[in-house]
């Protein structure tokens, strides 16, 4: 059956399993593909919330954008399928869930060098291909970030990327930690998004907790817009130095994803 393009999938293909996390417009389920016995994660989208949040737009560029990709570190979107009430998303499943939880659950709730240069090297490639096939993700944080069984990074939630150029405005909705200047100011932005979320992503990993975290969003939009940022005592050197040439206001100065896969921390540590 799925050897044949044209096949219709639907939900009598999987046995739904369980409940695996809940976002905004819906569940994810663990699911089975009855005749192969495969493993996926069901994320269902109920039509009428999507309808009301006017996301329609968002869920179908999500399928466009995702059918076109293939990395390792992608959470692959395999098919898709709907019935009257719901859009049903069939996804890779990845066995170790949410990073953000196994970074919450480390000691001092933060990443050794190692697992942080390892995690933040697969973002970075996949980000880089992402670049290469004309998307900007857009959404980068740990919360959007999985992790496979045996332990690997996969990007995830398309749900906001974009192909590029684009001008459109993202709505504030969720965390503004991880919003670069030129969007807080909201002026255009591009591929440069990507690569300041990773300088957040990769402070986030070695300190626990976003650089510019704050009490009110005016205080984050305040440090983001002036790049305020400080570290802690156990960061070491090579991840300063990293996270200080991607957190750059100027978007031309960041360091490029080719640049961050040669930086001398990820492939010490990695
Ligand atoms: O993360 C968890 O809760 C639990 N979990 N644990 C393991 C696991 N394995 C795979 N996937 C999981 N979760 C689904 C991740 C997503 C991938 N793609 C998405 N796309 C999307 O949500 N699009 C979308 C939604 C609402 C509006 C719009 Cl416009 C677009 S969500 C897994």
């Amino acid at each position: 059956a799925y050897g044949n393009p044209e096949y219709e999938w639907s939900l009598n293909d999987f046995e739904l399993g369980k409940r695996l996390g809940r976002g905004k417009f819906g569940r994810v389920y663990c699911g089975r593909e009855k005749r192969s016995g495969y493993i996926v994660a069901v994320k269902t989208l109920v039509k009428y919330e999507v309808a009301k949040e006017k996301v329609e737009h968002l869920v179908l560029r999500e399928i466009e954008i995702q059918s076109h990709l293939k990395h390792p570190n992608i959470l692959q979107l395999l098919t898709w399928f709907h019935d009257d009430f719901r859009i049903y998303l069939v996804l890779e499943y990845a066995g170790q869930g949410e990073l953000y939880r196994h970074l919450k659950n480390s000691p001092g709730g933060y990443f050794n060098e190692h697992l942080a240069a390892k995690y933040l090297y697969q973002v970075a490639d996949a980000l880089n291909y992402c670049h290469k096939n004309q998307v900007i993700h857009r959404d980068i944080k740990p919360e959007n970030l999985l992790l496979t069984s045996r332990g690997d990074v996969k990007l995830a939630d398309f749900g906001w990327s974009v192909h590029t150029p684009s001008l459109k405005r993202k709505t504030m909705c969720g965390t503004l930690d991880y919003l670069p200047p030129e969007m807080v100011e909201g002026r255009s932005y591009s591929i440069h998004v990507d690569q300041w979320c990773l300088g957040v992503l990769c402070y986030e990993f070695v300190c626990g907790y976003p650089p510019f975290e704050s009490n009110s969003s005016e205080e984050t939009y305040q440090k983001i817009k002036t790049v305020q940022i400080k570290f802690p005592s156990q960061v070491q050197p090579g991840a300063i130095d990293l996270i200080k040439k991607l957190l750059i206001h100027d978007m031309t100065k960041r360091l490029t994803l080719p640049e961050v896969l040669k930086h001398e921390w990820v492939v010490t540590n990695m």
